[in-house]
């Protein structure tokens, strides 16, 4: 490709280009990390918060860009290589990195969604179905990312940057998947890595308070998640749920968008819900009149939302809801997400491992709990550290709300002072009820295990799956469900009361 053909592709994003020389110099990759950088390599300059590669122009230079792209000011005398200048050098690394992967997605059925809560379970839910469909299908998110045969625990972001992004989308055209199902955090939004591609289906659950610390405003936070539906394809749609969400919200034309929830309006409405410990079921009604009942063994509202959204997004794109309803019954969870530890109840007391992290999810988790609990609810839970600070009152808030005991602990510190995180959580706390601060987890957790009497649920939140704890510089393993396990095998039998 010549640098002409990208100031030409890239349109009114250029703002100016300096050193145009006489020659178009060709290249035969785009980089935008000097540690990858090769000969005939065009490089885009991106600050980020930990390096910023405008600042060593001199140095790309002489490892072979024959052109930079930047967006900031590059002034250095010795730099005589073209400078494109651009608004935004990450808008400019998604758009043509996905040019020089020829735009794979346009050979999928592409479903992105986004939302506060419940997009790893609306993924992983539409993966399934369409799997238990014998469709091939790659899954990208938070837990996992799964093509073909592969499958890579543990990724670097809920939402991959361009380049992992593209290649992602590469392989699973290459082992022949049919559709990408991917989670959309407002954070890759914000930062364009998906500006990139376009979706046959945006989902989005709903927007409550998160990452307030990344978003300067919630107004912000807001408008992020919706760019999702400024990257539909043309006839893509917009599947939202209607009870959370304006839809006057989402430019696009009305037919193009379905909606989902317990309101009238809903296209596909969710009526006469029943939950029970081992699930729940309930009744869809479509907007052609048609009325489906959906057994699953995922548990609360906030699940059958999030069923009822992989439902309209199956539906439009012409699944048969018998069919779909079939296979959500045979659709186990996903780890880690009102996850019981079955371990537990033969002392006669349930013990359920959660991961939510936000004031939203923790109220969904309590009401649910409190649904299925005679007893006492005892939750165990903490806030991660570098991460928005304003929640953490207002999670505890929520917490002495709908519980009985709270333990508050550590969640994910990372360099952030536990005890701080503490103090902040400690702040919201109901002073009238009964609550402990333990700031070790597994001491935390032993002890509202040691308080559980018959018919009491313990509640651990915040970590889910997660298979780490960040304390400082070290990532210790630390798993809730292993720790409750643990403790029940060994300690805890010496402390319940027969
Ligand atoms: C704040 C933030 O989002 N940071 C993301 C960002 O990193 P960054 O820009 O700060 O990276 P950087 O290290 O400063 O590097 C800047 C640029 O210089 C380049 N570079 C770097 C080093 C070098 O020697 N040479 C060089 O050229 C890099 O390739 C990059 O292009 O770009 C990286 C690549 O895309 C991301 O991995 C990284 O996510 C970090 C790990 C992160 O934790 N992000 C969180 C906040 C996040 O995005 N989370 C959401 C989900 C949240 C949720 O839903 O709960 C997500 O989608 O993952
Ligand atoms: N629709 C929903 N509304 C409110 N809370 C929800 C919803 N779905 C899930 N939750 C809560 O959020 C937690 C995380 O769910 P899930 O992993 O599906 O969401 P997510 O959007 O992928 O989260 P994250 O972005 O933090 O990875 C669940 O354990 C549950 O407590």
């Amino acid at each position: 490709m010549r640098l002409s053909q990208v100031i030409e592709l890239l349109g009114n994003s250029v703002l100016q280009v300096v050193n145009p020389g006489n020659v178009d110099p060709e290249f035969d990759h785009i980089e935008s990390d000097s540690r990858g950088l090769k000969e005939r390599n065009l490089f885009i300059c991106i600050k980020g918060t930990n390096f910023d590669s405008h600042l060593i122009a001199r140095e790309l230079q002489r490892k072979g860009a024959v052109a930079l792209v930047a967006e900031m000011p590059i002034e250095d005398e010795e730099v005589v290589v073209p400078i494109v200048y651009v608004k935004s050098s990450r808008l400019v690394e998604a758009l043509l990195t996905m040019e020089e992967y020829c735009h794979p997605y346009r050979k999928l059925t592409t479903i992105g969604v986004t939302g506060t809560n419940g997009k790893t379970t609306i993924t992983t839910l539409i993966y399934h179905v369409l799997s238990s469909f014998e469709r091939k299908a790659s899954l990208i998110g938070t837990v996992r990312n799964v093509v073909g045969e592969n499958i890579y625990t543990n990724p670097k972001n809920t939402t991959p940057g361009p380049v992992e992004l593209a290649k992602l989308l590469q392989l699973s055209t290459k082992l022949k998947s049919e559709y990408f199902i991917m989670e959309v955090s407002s954070h890759s939004l914000s930062m364009n890595r998906v500006e990139g591609m376009r979706f046959d289906v945006g989902i989005i659950s709903n927007v409550t308070r998160d990452h307030l610390d990344f978003h300067p405003t919630f107004d912000d936070y807001y408008r992020s998640k919706m760019k999702l539906f400024s990257l539909l394809k043309t006839n893509g749609i917009a599947v939202v749920n209607g009870d959370k969400i304006n839809i006057a919200d989402i430019h696009i034309s009305r037919n193009r968008i379905t909606t989902y929830g317990f309101g009238d309006e809903s296209d596909y409405r969710i009526e006469n819900l029943d939950i029970s410990r081992t699930g729940m079921d309930f009744t869809i009604q479509t907007p052609y009149g048609s009325s489906h009942r959906i057994y699953s063994r995922l548990i609360g509202e906030h699940n059958a939302y999030n069923i009822a959204a992989a439902v309209a997004a199956l539906n439009s794109l012409n699944y048969d809801l018998d069919h779909i309803a079939k296979a959500i019954s045979s659709f186990g969870g996903v780890p880690g997400r009102f996850e019981f530890v079955e371990e537990a109840t033969k002392y006669g007391f349930d013990v359920v491992v959660d991961f939510a992290h936000t004031p939203d999810a923790l109220e969904k988790l309590l009401k649910t709990a409190r649904r299925l609990t005679p007893g006492r609810l005892i939750l165990v839970f903490g806030a991660g550290g570098s991460a928005d600070k304003g929640k953490r009152p207002l999670m505890s808030e929520v917490s002495s709300k709908y519980s009985d005991v709270v333990i508050l602990t550590s969640d994910d510190p990372k360099l952030d002072d536990p005890a701080e995180i503490l103090q902040d959580l400690e702040s919201g706390v109901d002073k009238f009820k009964p609550y402990l601060v333990i700031p070790d987890r597994r001491e935390a957790i032993s002890v509202a295990l040691t308080l559980a009497n018959r018919q009491d649920m313990v509640l651990i939140a915040g970590r889910g799956h997660e298979d780490f704890q960040i304390l400082g510089e070290k990532r210790i393993p630390f798993n809730d469900k292993q720790v409750v396990k643990d403790i029940l095998e060994s300690k805890f039998r010496r402390h319940i009361k027969k």
